[in-house]
């Protein structure tokens, strides 16, 4: 791989970054979730309003697959430029999936990786993938094995969010991703960066959040994940890797089909330095039909409540994603400024589940200004 030099975006000013114990707060400011306890709707759905990510356990994903396609993955990143690039033919037909290296998107943004992006396909009772016909098969049979584990696990999650949001439908936000032809995976590989390439600090992958409903991250026991606390001082936090945990991340659908109530996450990855081993993540992404409409879901909202974004289809919105920057605010031309202009972090946030018969701002004659609460930013805690 050839060197590139950007300006790094380590925030070395963080101050968990400095000491074990800013260490401890930062990792206690990411909640972890045993999705088999009977708790989990409810713990589920208090990390996506809070941070918007959380570490999965007991996950269903079995570690053989997981390790099985780490191993396979390795092997194959660990080919010459070209084997890759013939590899991965099939799917490359269709950008922006295939095999890439250091460039992200097509609008400019670069990062010290190298990935294999594949659309998982059409049909969800089928294991196979059709961009992936070309890969060696020990690779292709370990994605297949993997990604059918993976959207098991999505769904689960995505049932126990419909469930910790008070939805009468349990299915309802499942349903939006399963089948709908806008699932992905892709394999991020970040060697590690070494000084004579002047690159230490280098970012692996620039800050974003992810364009769909959901996305699930499992990573080797390498370090680079941070995500950003919600609130606009907040500061970035390192995610210590865990093989054996799913990180979820709330996408920005899933911000918008609750209404500002889950929280789309800004996350990156600074790349491996030195002496440290090469990173591994996979990452299913779970986004929904090209003609869905993404709103807030009707049921979730309490009377008076407004939408805080205009309406957009999936088709419409990831059109618009595919021809930003990776760091844009891709939500930001979708915002309501009616809301937000009397403070612009202000978003809706539920402390309990709406009923029947929870009115909000029952003293108030139905402004819907009086009806936000701010959320302070998450950063008292961890400082
Ligand atoms: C710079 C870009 C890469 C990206 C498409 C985009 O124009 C903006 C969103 C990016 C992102 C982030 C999450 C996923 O990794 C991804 C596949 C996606 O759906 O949106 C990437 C896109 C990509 O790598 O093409
Ligand atoms: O590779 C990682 O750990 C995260 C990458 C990521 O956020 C993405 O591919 O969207
Ligand atoms: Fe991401």
């Amino acid at each position: 791989m050839v060197a590139i030099k950007a300006p790094s975006s380590i925030d070395h000013a963080n101050p968990l970054t400095k000491s074990p114990k800013a260490a401890a707060a930062a990792a206690a400011a990411i909640p972890t979730v045993d999705l088999s306890s009977p708790g989990a709707a409810r713990a589920v759905a208090d990390a996506c309003r809070g941070v918007g990510f959380f570490r999965a356990t007991n996950h269903g994903i079995p570690s053989s697959l997981a390790a099985a396609l780490e191993a396979r993955a390795m092997a194959f990143f660990a080919l010459p430029h070209e084997d890759k690039v013939d590899a991965t033919i099939a799917a490359a037909a269709r950008r922006p999936f295939g095999y890439g290296s250091r460039s992200i998107g097509s609008n400019g943004d670069v990062g010290w990786l190298e990935y294999l992006l594949l659309s998982l396909g059409s049909n969800s009772n089928s294991s196979s993938i059709p961009g992936a016909s070309s890969l060696p098969p020990s690779l292709r049979a370990a994605l297949e094995e993997y990604t059918g584990a993976v959207r098991n696990a999505s769904g689960k999650v995505l049932e126990l969010m419909a469930e910790g949001l008070g939805m009468q439908e349990r299915c309802a936000l499942r349903r939006m991703v399963d089948g709908s032809e806008e699932e992905l995976v892709r394999v991020n590989h970040y060697p590690p960066t070494k000084e004579e390439d002047c690159v230490a600090g280098m970012t692996g992958f620039g800050e974003h959040t992810d364009p769909q409903i959901i996305s699930l991250l499992r990573s080797n026991r390498t370090a680079g994940l941070q995500i950003k606390l919600q609130g606009p001082d907040a500061p970035w936090v390192n995610v210590a890797p865990d093989p054996d945990s799913l990180f979820v991340n709330v996408g920005d659908c899933l911000q918008v089909l609750t209404n500002g109530r889950f929280r789309s996450v800004k996350h990156r990855v600074v790349a491996p330095e030195g002496a440290q081993a090469s990173r591994l993540s996979v990452i299913y992404f779970g986004g929904p039909a090209p003609a869905q409409r993404i709103a807030p879901l009707p049921e979730l909202m309490r009377e008076g409540e407004q939408s805080l974004y205009r309406d957009f289809t999936w088709g419409e919105y990831k059109a618009a994603a595919y021809k930003t920057r990776l760091g844009d605010n891709r939500l930001g031309p979708y915002e309501l400024r009616n809301v937000a202009d009397t403070n612009p972090t202000a978003l809706i946030t539920a402390s309990k589940e709406p009923t029947a018969a929870d009115h909000c701002c029952s003293n108030s004659s139905s402004s819907s200004a009086a009806c936000v609460v701010v959320q302070p930013p998450h950063v008292a805690q961890v400082h």
